[in-house]
């Protein structure tokens, strides 16, 4: 099962060898206000996840927004222990 931790090392690969089928790729390369939308979008849907939806659903909308947040901190070049400190 992949963790945070190891989608963060996946899509760092991805930004440093872009490939032309990576949906990642295409994100940064939207920039920041695009990525932004994304991610609001998403906590929007995790937020409507939660109060109508089941499990797995809501499971699925969390894993998303997860991935926007990465998308987030690679365009911004921060590390996971940048964050991680703050926990
Ligand atoms: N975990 C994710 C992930 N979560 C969400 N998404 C993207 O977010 C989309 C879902 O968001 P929406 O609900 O907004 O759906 P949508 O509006 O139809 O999507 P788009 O039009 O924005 O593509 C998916 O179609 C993906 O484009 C993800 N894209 C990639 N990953 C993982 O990231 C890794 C690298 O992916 P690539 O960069 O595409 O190779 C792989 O392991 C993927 O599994």
């Amino acid at each position: 099962m992949k963790t945070f931790d190891a989608l963060f090392a996946e899509l760092t690969e991805r930004a440093a060898t872009r490939p032309t089928d990576s949906g990642t790729v295409a994100a940064l390369d939207a920039g920041v206000h695009a990525q932004g939308k994304k991610l609001l979008e998403e906590a929007g849907e995790v937020w409507l996840a939660a109060e109508h939806e089941d499990d797995d659903s809501l499971a699925l909308e969390i894993s998303q927004l997860l991935y926007r947040a990465q998308v987030i901190m690679l365009g911004r070049g921060l590390t996971l222990e940048q964050v991680y400190r703050h926990l």
